[in-house]
C-alpha cells in the first residue's frame, strides 16, 4: 500500500490492512489450480486474484467446481497442479490448521455446526483454530453484536436451532478465528427469503469490517450484485470474469448453458 494514498486504508482488528486500492497485492493469488477425483478432472487449471477488502465470488452451474475449488484452497483436497500464494507466501502445500491460524477460514457448505455442542462450545471451538485463548469472550461478544440471534440462545444445542441459525453459528464460528480470508460455501443455501437478505447483508458487514470473502453462490445475481469482481466456471474452468459492476445476468446466464464457454 502507498503511504501517499488518498484513499483510507481499511484496518483489520487482526492488524491486517485491506485497500480499496486497485493496485493492491493479491491477498490470495492461485495459479493453475488443478483438482482431480480419480479420473475426474474436477477443477482443470483455474487462476483466482482476490484482493484484500474484497468480496470475490465463484458462480457457476452445478458440478462447475466451485467447492472443490475452495475445499483445495483451504487444504482439503490435494492440488493435482498450480500454486497458492496467501499474503505473498506460498501456501500451496500448507496443512488446513496452518492455514488457518495464517488467517484462512472455511464455513463450509451445509453448515456443519457441532450439533450436539451448545452455541457458546461451537464459538469458543472456532477460536482453538488460532492457536491462542487470547480475549475469546470479547470475541464471543462481537458475534452477538453481528448476530443478536446467537446471544439469545447461547446455552442451546447448536443442532437445535434452525437452518438460517445454524448459518449464523457457522460464519461466527469462522470468524472466531480472526481470519483475514473468509472462503463461504454457498451460505444461503435452503433459506428462506428474509434470511438469505441477512445473510447476504452479513457478508457485505463483513467486508466493511476489514475482511475478504471468496463467495460460492448459488444466487448467482444476488452475488453479482454484492461482489467487487466474480469468475463464472463452468466445467472446471473459468469461462469468464468481470467486477461485479460490469458482468451482465444475461451473459452470465449464456456462460451457464455453456452457449459461449
Ligand atoms: N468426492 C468426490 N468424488 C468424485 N467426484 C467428485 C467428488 N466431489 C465432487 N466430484 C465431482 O467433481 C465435479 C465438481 O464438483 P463440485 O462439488 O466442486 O462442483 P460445484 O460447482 O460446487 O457444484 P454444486 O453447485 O452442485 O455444489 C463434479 O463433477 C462432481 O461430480
Amino acid at each position: 500500500m502507498s503511504p501517499k494514498s488518498p484513499i483510507a486504508p481499511i484496518v483489520h482488528p487482526t492488524g491486517l490492512i485491506g485497500h480499496p486500492d486497485k493496485a493492491a497485492p493479491p491477498l490470495l493469488k492461485v495459479e493453475n489450480l488443478a483438482v482431480s477425483y480419480g479420473r475426474i478432472r474436477a477443477v482443470d487449471g483455474i487462476g483466482l486474484h482476490v484482493e484484500p477488502g474484497r468480496i470475490v465470488s465463484l458462480v457457476g452451474s452445478n458440478g462447475a467446481g466451485k467447492t472443490t475449488t475452495l475445499m483445495a484452497l483451504s487444504g482439503l483436497l490435494p492440488l493435482t497442479a498450480g500454486k497458492v500464494a496467501f499474503a505473498g507466501e506460498d501456501i500451496t502445500t500448507l496443512a488446513p490448521e496452518l492455514r488457518v491460524a495464517r488467517g484462512i477460514a472455511h464455513v463450509p457448505e451445509r453448515r456443519r455446526v457441532f450439533a450436539g455442542m451448545s452455541v457458546r462450545e461451537n464459538l469458543v471451538l472456532g477460536a482453538y483454530a488460532r492457536g491462542d485463548a487470547v480475549d475469546v469472550a470479547s470475541d464471543v461478544e462481537r458475534m452477538v453484536a453481528l448476530f443478536p440471534r446467537l446471544g439469545e440462545r447461547m446455552g442451546q444445542m447448536a443442532g437445535t436451532l434452525s437452518g438460517g441459525e445454524q448459518q449464523m453459528l457457522a460464519i461466527a464460528r469462522g470468524l472466531m478465528s480472526r481470519p483475514s480470508l473468509l472462503i463461504m460455501d454457498e451460505p444461503t443455501m435452503g433459506l428462506a427469503p428474509q434470511m438469505i437478505d441477512l445473510i447476504l447483508d452479513t457478508v457485505l458487514e463483513i467486508r466493511r469490517q476489514g475482511m475478504t470473502v471468496l463467495l460460492v453462490e448459488q444466487n448467482a445475481v444476488e452475488a453479482m450484485r454484492l461482489s467487487d469482481h466474480v469468475y463464472i466456471m463452468r466445467l472446471g474452468r473459468i469461462v469468464h470474469e468481470d467486477s461485479g459492476a460490469n458482468i451482465d445476468p444475461e451473459r452470465v446466464k449464456s456462460f451457464y448453458l455453456g452457449a459461449d464457454a
